[in-house]
C-alpha cells in the first residue's frame, strides 16, 4: 500500500493551492480569506468586476506580492517560504502574458522570442533557432520572423508575446486580460490558441479576463471573485445555471446589482462642500 490518502492524491492534482489568503492595500481589503485551486492541465479562468484584485492575485501567485496571511503553494512549493533563488527558479517555470507585456521595439520578432533563451540558457545557435521557429510556428507567425514590432498588427504582436511567454516551456502560463483591444477575429484566434497551446504542451493556464463569452468558451473551470472573496466557482455550465444576483450581474453584464459601480467614497455632497479645504 502506498499510504497516500485520497486527499494527498487530490492535492497532487493541484498545481496551485491557495488557502485563507488575506491581502490589503493600506486600509483597502483586497482579499479576505480566499481559497482557490488550479488543477494541473486545466484552463482556469478568474473573473470578476474591475478593481476586484485579479491582477493582484496573479502577482501573489508569482511571488511578486506578499500576502498578509494565508498560504500559496505552486507545484508543491510554498511560495512564501522560497528564498530569492527559489523564487527565481519557480518564476522561470511560469510564462506570463500581461496586457502591457510589450515587445522590445528595437528587436525583430525572432529576437523577441529568442530573448528569454539568450538570457536563461546557453543553447547552441542552431538549437536556439529551431526552438524559436517552433514556437513561432505554434502561434502561426513563423513567416513573420524578420518583421519588426512596428510592422505587426495588435493581434500579431500579442501572438509574438505569447510565443515569447512559452519559449522556455513553462509548466504554467498566466494570462492577464489577453483579449483587451483585440478585434473579434484576433480575439477568436487568441482564444483558440490559448486552449490549443495548453493541451498540446500539457501546460496549465490561468486566465484573467473580463470577456465572459470568450473565456467561458475555453475554460474548464471558472472562479468569480468579488469584494475579496470567491462568490462562485464551477464549470462554465454550472456557473451558467447559478441564479444568484451577483453572479448574474457579472455574467450577464448587467449595470445594476450587488456590485457597485463606484469605488468607495464619502457621500458626494459631503465631498463637494469640503472643496477648497481638502482634496
Ligand atoms: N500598486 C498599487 N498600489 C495601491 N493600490 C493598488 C496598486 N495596484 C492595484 N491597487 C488596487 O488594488 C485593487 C485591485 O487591483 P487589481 O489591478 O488587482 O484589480 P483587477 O481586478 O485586476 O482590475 P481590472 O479588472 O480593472 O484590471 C484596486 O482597488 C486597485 O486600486
Amino acid at each position: 500500500m502506498s499510504g497516500e490518502t485520497d486527499r494527498d492524491l487530490a492535492d497532487q492534482d493541484l498545481l496551485v493551492k491557495i488557502r485563507g489568503l488575506h491581502f490589503s492595500r493600506g486600509s483597502r481589503v483586497i482579499f479576505e480569506d480566499l481559497d482557490l485551486d488550479i488543477r494541473r492541465g486545466s484552463v482556469t479562468a478568474v473573473m470578476g468586476p474591475s478593481g476586484t484584485g485579479k491582477t493582484t492575485l496573479l502577482k501573489l501567485i508569482t511571488g511578486q506580492l506578499h500576502p498578509d496571511a494565508g498560504t500559496i503553494e505552486v507545484d508543491g512549493e510554498d511560495v512564501l517560504r522560497l528564498d530569492k533563488a527559489g523564487l527565481y527558479r519557480l518564476r522561470r517555470r511560469m510564462g506570463m502574458l500581461f496586457q502591457s507585456g510589450a515587445l522590445l521595439t528595437d528587436l525583430s520578432v525572432f529576437e523577441n522570442v529568442a530573448y528569454p533563451l539568450r538570457e536563461h540558457t546557453d543553447l547552441s545557435p542552431s538549437m536556439l533557432r529551431k526552438l524559436v521557429l517552433l514556437k513561432l510556428e505554434a502561434v502561426g507567425l513563423r513567416g513573420a520572423r524578420d518583421l519588426m514590432p512596428s510592422e505587426l498588427s495588435g493581434g500579431m504582436a500579442r501572438r509574438v508575446a505569447l510565443a515569447r511567454a512559452i519559449v522556455l516551456d513553462p509548466m504554467m502560463i498566466l494570462y492577464d486580460e489577453p483579449f483587451t483591444g483585440q478585434d473579434p477575429i484576433s480575439m477568436g484566434m487568441l482564444v483558440t490558441l490559448i486552449r490549443q497551446l495548453n493541451d498540446a504542451s500539457r501546460m496549465t493556464s490561468i486566465l484573467v479576463s473580463h470577456d465572459v463569452r470568450e473565456t467561458t468558451r475555453i475554460a474548464d473551470f471558472l472562479y468569480l471573485i468579488s469584494q475579496g472573496r470567491v462568490i462562485a466557482q464551477g464549470t462554465p455550465q454550472e456557473i451558467a445555471l447559478d441564479a444568484s444576483e451577483s453572479v448574474r450581474q457579472f455574467m450577464d453584464g448587467l449595470p445594476d446589482g450587488p456590485v457597485h459601480f463606484h469605488y468607495p467614497a464619502p457621500p458626494l455632497a459631503e465631498d463637494l462642500s469640503a472643496q477648497g479645504r481638502k482634496r
